[in-house]
């Protein structure tokens, strides 16, 4: 703290920072976003406090370091707290936790105290209020004075009780928590968003914040909020101790996370603090730190409050780890949606318990906004965030002729070049007929098991036909049976394979070891990488070398084998990928190479996405001994059972009816049901390509997005010729709803509706009865009727409709004699 700030500067610092501050909160609080970390917001607001206390003069009473951060919304009713809802102060230092505890034993005089440790869960505080053992009310922490009323939304979280049992229930009493996503939770939701293109959340806390917030309980619902509690709170309770609320809470069948404990001193706190520093990673919830609490009420009550804060409580706040690492390369991962994502390689570090080896890094303007360059050491962090991310550059240790990082120009997937939509961050690969990733998408929901129901098809296996070209849409599917033969040995597995920013293929560090030596499973290779798991790759090959010595097994022949390698791999710029290396180098080290396959392995590398692919042309031309260390490069293969067991799922899935098919086409805007309706009303494909606008209007249910959509699916050449296709190998474009059996074609032709009720007929029987005959039953007046049979009480509307448009009525005798039978049968 520069004391010798000139007052005028102080002051000026003091508005500045209470002006950032106040703009972090809004945007925290109001919008669910974090702009900084919060270890740096933290500091913004100690150096706010440091300022105040030494000018006290400017402090003013609504500075953000008097008042709890949020506020209430205005969506919501609010309700009053009985009690303030106040927030903690925090460190992050164990010296002034120390510092702390002797507030603590200088305020209580020196008497006997406990604490009790909790872990600090990372999401909303919630106020529930219980009267006669029933839920009335959930209230948000809202300024600490009054929140939202969230009751609906809090009702739908599980294990929060709407009820409380058993005697000694008192009749009135609240009690405090903390409501979150449990990560797994998180994580789920985040995969189906990437999956369906939508902006991703940031973090749980956020995610559980907004989420209550939302207006429909109904989505709230399916978010799977959680809630821990930790606070009792209400009059003539007969608890005097903070454990002893605990304790009941418990009795009455709240969440109360299992993970605290009473501490007689700070140095059991300092020793809680550690033992959870890296186990807590392993809880369902984030968390971000512990809360320490004086655990007797009655010191409590003689300690105090600040404005803001307890005086009987603080929060120690683990830092965010952060650690430096080397960027090796970038990966451009393409999504099923054509989004491009950039991940950064780096070399292994170790952070909050785990090894780091990627980092993402969102889209280009991130890469601009950090000022990647090649080879740059980079910090990474690991906060709130699921997957670490990269938060600067250390400039101190660039070298001088270091690049700086070019984005990709063209897809790593299928070669087309990128384009970014106006005022979008993403870079996106608009091939969307043909581009992998992007057939994938398309094709999982083909054969899923709502449309098609090819469950012989996962995943891995479309990768893999895809990936080698076998399959780019649906009808190719039904090919397959006539390539049988081609498909054995076809490679599976992909995670052996990455590819680099320029698309060139990589394969796992793993089989390249593997296939380069003789006489060592691939069960010790694997134990040696694990055990090597933190060093970077350049060090495991140095320490792979020492280990082949060892095994004292072909020592001479692997040595030689892997000298090669470390050849191949050695002054390759920057272009590593933890883990993996260049396919190219690993072929080249496992053998001499024809020289026509030497001139168009390096293209080859780039073109195709397996091993199997690249060589295919090559089989006759070498050698045997070369082929089978290539074969252990390779991933699982297709082998005959699962070919057969393959290609019998797309046979039958030839049965599926129409409205399956039409779903499975992934027309935009069609669902499940939708597509039903379509079947329904237009039985035919032709039917519903030939559909006018209105007759798709009138069905309920169908607007003029979805019009929109089939014009544009139909009108589009290549859904025509797989259309076309898949109908010539079998799949059914027509409804097979039963036809009736003719018994008459005198009403053929005829288009006919029946209204009111009617004396031979129920509903559907004049339906069948007409249709039996030869005649359309139609549902809506229109000017197409031929005519119209009018039973009993007619809807008067109806009547005056048909008489403007000049449809002729029928009585139910005229009727049935024009179809010659006066008895219905
Ligand atoms: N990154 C940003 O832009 C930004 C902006 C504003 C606030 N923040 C973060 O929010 C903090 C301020 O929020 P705050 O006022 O809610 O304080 P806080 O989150 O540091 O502490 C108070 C809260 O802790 C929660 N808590 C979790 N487990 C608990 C337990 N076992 N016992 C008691 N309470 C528990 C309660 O919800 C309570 O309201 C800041 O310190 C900062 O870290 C960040
Ligand atoms: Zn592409």
């Amino acid at each position: 703290m520069n004391r010798n700030l000139s007052k005028d500067a102080a002051k000026a610092r003091i508005d500045a920072l209470t002006e950032q501050i106040n703009h972090y909160n809004d945007l925290y609080y109001q919008e669910d976003t974090s702009a900084i970390s919060d270890f740096e917001f933290d500091q913004l607001m100690e150096e706010l406090i440091l300022l105040e206390k030494t000018y006290p003069e400017f402090l003013s009473e609504d500075s953000p370091s008097q008042r709890v951060g949020g506020t209430i919304t205005k969506q919501f009713e609010t309700a009053e707290h009985a009690v303030r809802m106040l927030s903690l102060g925090n460190t992050y230092s164990e010296t002034e936790l120390r510092a702390f505890d002797e507030r603590v034993a200088k305020g209580l005089g020196h008497r006997h105290y406990a604490y009790f440790c909790e872990l600090k869960f990372d999401g909303v505080a919630i106020s529930l209020v219980y009267e006669n053992g029933k839920l009335v009310r959930a209230v948000t922490r809202g300024d600490g004075y009054r929140g939202d009323v969230v009751t609906e939304n809090v009702k739908t979280i599980r294990n929060i009780p709407l009820f409380i049992h058993g005697h000694e229930v008192p009749d009135r009493f609240e009690v405090r928590g903390e409501i979150f996503l449990p990560r797994k939770e998180f994580d789920k939701i985040n995969a189906e968003r990437e999956a369906n293109g939508e902006a991703l959340l940031a973090n749980p806390r956020n995610a559980a914040s907004g989420t209550l917030k939302m207006q429909d309980s109904a989505v709230v619902a399916k978010r799977r909020l959680n809630c821990y509690l930790y606070q009792l709170i209400g009059e003539n309770l007969g608890v005097e101790k903070h454990d002893q609320a605990m304790e009941r809470l418990v009795n009455w069948g709240f969440s109360v996370s299992p993970t605290h404990q009473s501490c007689a001193s700070i140095e059991e706190v300092l020793s809680f603090i550690a033992d959870w520093k890296d186990k807590r990673h392993s809880l369902p919830v984030d968390t971000d730190g512990v809360v320490i609490k004086v655990n007797d009420y009655q010191q409590r009550e003689e300690l105090g409050f600040t404005a803001k804060i307890p005086r009987w409580a603080i929060a120690f706040k683990y830092q965010a780890e952060s650690a430096q690492s080397t960027l090796l390369s970038i990966t451009y991962q393409v999504g099923r949606t054509g989004a491009i994502t950039p991940v950064a390689n780096l070399a292994p570090v170790s952070l909050a318990g785990t090894t780091v080896k990627r980092a993402s890094l969102h889209n280009a303007n991130e890469i601009i906004r950090l000022g990647l360059h090649e080879g740059d050491r980079v910090w990474v962090e690991k906060g709130g965030e699921i997957i670490p991310k990269i938060t600067r550059v250390a400039e101190e240790f660039r070298k001088n002729n270091s690049l700086p990082i070019r984005y990709v120009t063209h897809c790593p997937e299928c070669g087309t070049e990128l384009i970014r939509k106006e005022g979008e961050a993403k870079h996106f690969c608009p091939n969307v007929h043909s581009c992998p990733p992007q057939v994938l998408g398309r094709i999982e929901h083909f054969v899923s098991k709502r449309a098609m129901d090819v469950d012989s098809l996962g995943t891995e296996r479309l990768k893999a036909l895809i990936n080698q070209g076998y399959v780019s849409n649906a009808a190719d599917l039904y090919d397959l049976p006539a390539r049988q033969h081609q498909l054995l040995g076809l490679e599976v597995s992909e995670e052996q394979y990455t590819s680099n920013g320029s698309g060139s293929l990589y394969i796992s560090l793993k089989k390249a070891l593997f296939a380069v030596t003789e006489g060592i499973p691939l069960s010790s290779i694997e134990a040696f990488l694990e055990q090597t798991e933190t060093e970077d790759t350049p060090r495991k090959l140095e320490l792979f070398r020492t280990y082949l010595s060892s095994i004292g097994k072909k020592v001479t022949e692997n040595l030689h084998s892997f000298k090669r390698l470390t050849t191949e791999l050695a002054d390759r710029p920057f272009e590593w990928i933890e883990d993996f290396v260049p396919v190219y180098a690993v072929l080249r080290a496992l053998g001499n190479l024809p020289p026509q396959v030497e001139a168009e392995l390096g293209a080859r590398c780039v073109e195709k996405k397996t091993v199997h692919d690249i060589l295919l042309p090559y089989q006759e031309s070498l050698h045997p001994d070369y082929l089978e260390r290539v074969r252990k490069l390779k991933g699982t293969t297709f082998q005959e059972g699962v070919i057969s067991n393959m290609l019998e799922g797309i046979k039958k899935s030839k049965d599926q009816p129409y409205e399956k098919v039409l779903f499975a086409l992934g027309i935009r805007n069609i669902g499940e049901n939708t597509a039903m309706l379509l079947a329904q009303h237009f039985p035919t494909i032709e039917m519903l390509e030939a559909a006018s606008e209105e007759a798709l209007l009138a069905i309920n249910g169908v607007g003029e997005t979805l019009v929109r959509s089939l014009r544009d699916f139909f009108r589009e050449e290549v859904n025509q010729e797989i259309i076309g296709r898949l109908k010539s190998q079998g799949l059914k474009f027509e409804s097979d709803r039963e036809q009736p059996i003719l018994v008459s074609s005198k009403l053929a032709g005829k288009k006919i509706l029946a209204s009111g009720k009617l004396d031979h007929f129920k509903r559907d029987e004049i339906v069948e009865f007409i249709e039996s005959h030869g005649g359309t039953y139609v549902k809506s007046v229109s000017k197409a009727l031929d005519f119209i049979i009018e039973g009993a009480d007619m809807g008067p509307s109806k009547k005056e409709k048909a008489i403007k448009l000049g449809v002729k009525l029928m009585s139910e005798e005229e009727f049935l004699l024009l179809v010659g039978t006066a008895d219905k049968s």
